[in-house]
Order: structure tokens, then C-alpha cells, then sequence
């Protein structure tokens, strides 16, 4: 438990050993540029004549980037904050309440934990995170019963916030079908059938030149819908890290390994990463929707044709991720390589 970064971040001077990344992995001093041409997309434009924009501009994003924003998405500003401010609240607990939560049972439906990448025999370059974690196939309102009582409302907000970003996420995946030319309702059962939400705390850290709050990955399941206040996210962009501005409710949106897969290529799943700051704790509410284990995982016969044939080998949605686990630490931090034809 007390290997928490926010158990015992607050009294160090300085980064220990373990967290100091190899040299050629450090974020360093030079600044990242912010970059400005990450679309923001309005989708209160979705229902009128702006549709068929919409669904460009979302289709450009995902080729060019691997991400955008949403705004206007209709999830309501007051469950954003209260899910924010109960997730601060949990952080905020003393560490005696916290550690009933903790454990390193990757089976369980909802821990609290730190490093998941960087195992305990790697010596250097931990995570300076801690992350929360809920993990739940649909319908599952009993594994509700294993997540936080204290504080009060967190079951209640934070279930029914994870629903409103459900049903966000199948309006999106949606206009993506429309994008790619795939049968409406496709991404509807199999394929979206797993949803975690995971809550990752960055402490303030002494020298954020020398650590990652999240090391360099693609995310390996969907779609992931993310909720942010503080800076902190940057891509893998044109050869360069690039910073990612946060938008006050917006909910950044990122592409993720399976869908790339399923989009024959037509989609990226972003290369991305998370830096640290000296002064605040930042936190990102990140949901991942993402198939059952047994789905397979293969391009749309849609996006396929004799001119544009298969670029991956089909997978079963469990063997990818054992594959992802693996090739995550490596430089491309997915394992999407090992799957092209
Ligand atoms: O904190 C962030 O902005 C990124 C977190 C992330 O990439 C993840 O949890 O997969
Ligand atoms: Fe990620």
C-alpha cells in the first residue's frame, strides 16, 4: 500500500531512483508545443445539415491524429464535475482508508493500484500514477457492489455517469460507421460489450523532466472517451510529441487498437503519453469500451475491397490483449505490428 505515488510523493525532494526514466525515454526540459489542429467537434451539429462535416471532420481526426474532442455531447456538465469531484475526494482519503481498495489482482472487477506497466523486476522508469479501476461487462450493476463506499455517492455517480458515457460512446462509434461505409449498429453487441473506467491520479512531482505519469502507448480496446481539467496528455504526432489542450467539459475521444483493425488501418490508434507538473495533482477520467474476450478482431468487410485488401491477421479480442501487454513497454507500444499481413 504504501508504494502509492500519493502516499508518499508529498515528502520527497526529489525523484527516487526507480521512477528516473533511461535517458532516451525522459520527457526533458524542452518545452512541447501545444498543438492547435486537434479538431473539436460539436455534435449538437450531428442532427441538422452539419452531419455529413461532422462525420469528416471525425474521420480526418482519427486518420491524422488518432484523437479529437467532443463538445456539446450531451452529457450534463454537473455529472462531469460531481464525477470529478468524488474521484479527487477518493484521492484525497487517507491512505489507511484507500488501502482496503488496494491490490495487485489484475482479476479483479475493481482495485486501486500503481505501476500496472511497469513490473517489479524492472528497476527503473516507473509510472508516477496512481489508477483506479473498474472493469465491467454489460449489464453488471452487482459489480457496483465492489466500488467505494466512501464518499458518499460515488457508486451513484460514478454508475451513472459510466452509463452516459455508453450510450456517448455508441452515438460516436455510430457516426464512425457512417465515416467508414459499415452497416449502422455494428460496433451494437460483441464488439462493445466491455467498458472500464479507470481514474489515473498524477501527484505533483519534483523534476517532471525525468518521469512519465504514463509512459508512451496506444490504447488497445476502442474507443476511449476521456475527462480532463489540468494539462498533461501529449501525442505522438508528425515524429513529435505534441500537447494536447484540455477543454473544460469536452470529452477527448481517442482511437483505439481493435477499432484500428477493424477500420483496415483507416483509423490510428494514437501513440500517447502522460507528463507530470510540480505544482498540481492532475486527474483523468478515462473510459475504455472495448469487445468481449472472445470476439474476433478483424477488418470490416466493409472497408475491404480488391483494392484495398486486408492489412491485418484476424485475432481473437483476448489474444490481442495478451499480445498488447507485452509489446506495450516496447517502442511502439501496442502490439498492432505483429498482427500486419
Ligand atoms: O492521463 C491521461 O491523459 C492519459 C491516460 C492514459 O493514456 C490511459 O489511461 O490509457
Ligand atoms: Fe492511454
Amino acid at each position: 500500500m504504501s508504494n502509492l505515488v500519493s502516499s508518499w510523493s508529498k515528502n520527497v525532494q526529489a525523484v527516487p531512483e526507480s521512477y528516473i526514466l533511461p535517458e532516451e525515454k525522459r520527457p526533458g526540459d524542452i518545452p512541447v508545443p501545444l498543438c492547435k489542429d486537434i479538431p473539436v467537434v460539436d455534435l449538437a451539429r450531428v442532427e441538422g445539415l452539419g452531419r455529413y462535416e461532422v462525420v469528416q471532420t471525425m474521420m480526418k481526426a482519427s486518420q491524422d491524429f488518432g484523437i479529437f474532442q467532443v463538445i456539446n455531447h450531451g452529457i450534463p456538465e454537473e455529472l462531469m464535475n460531481g464525477a470529478m469531484s468524488l474521484c479527487k475526494e477518493f484521492f484525497d482519503m487517507p491512505a489507511e482508508e484507500k488501502a482496503v481498495y488496494y491490490s495487485e489482482d489484475k482479476t479483479k472487477s475493481f482495485r486501486l493500484y500503481t505501476n500496472q506497466f511497469s513490473p517489479k523486476a524492472s528497476k527503473v522508469g516507473s509510472s508516477w500514477r496512481d489508477t483506479l479501476h473498474h472493469y465491467s461487462s454489460h449489464p453488471s450493476e452487482e459489480k457496483i457492489q465492489s466500488w467505494p463506499e466512501k464518499p458518499a455517492r460515488y457508486r451513484e455517480v460514478v454508475g451513472t455517469y459510466a452509463a452516459e458515457v455508453k450510450k456517448l460512446s455508441s452515438r460516436l462509434l455510430d457516426l464512425i460507421c457512417e465515416g467508414l461505409g459499415i452497416e449502422l449498429g455494428y460496433f451494437g453487441d460483441e464488439l462493445t460489450k466491455t467498458q472500464q473506467f479507470v481514474v489515473n491520479h498524477y501527484p505533483p512531482c519534483p523534476d517532471p523532466s525525468l518521469v512519465l505519469g504514463a509512459g508512451g502507448h496506444k490504447d488497445s480496446q476502442i474507443l476511449t472517451l476521456l475527462q480532463q481539467e489540468a494539462y498533461g496528455l501529449q501525442i505522438f504526432n508528425d515524429g513529435k510529441w505534441v500537447g494536447v489542450e484540455p477543454i473544460p467539459h469536452a470529452f477527448l475521444i481517442g482511437i483505439n487498437d481493435q477499432l484500428e483493425i477493424i477500420s483496415n488501418g483507416k483509423l490510428k490508434s494514437a501513440l500517447h503519453r502522460a507528463v507530470t507538473n510540480t505544482s498540481t495533482a492532475r486527474m483523468s477520467l478515462v473510459n475504455f469500451i472495448g469487445p468481449s474476450p472472445e470476439s474476433i478482431i478483424e477488418p470490416a468487410k466493409a472497408v475491404v475491397s480488391e483494392s484495398n485488401p486486408k492489412l491485418f491477421k484476424p485475432i481473437s479480442s483476448k489474444d490481442y490483449f495478451e499480445l498488447y501487454m507485452v509489446a506495450v513497454h516496447g517502442p511502439q507500444g501496442s502490439a498492432l505490428e505483429l498482427l500486419k499481413l
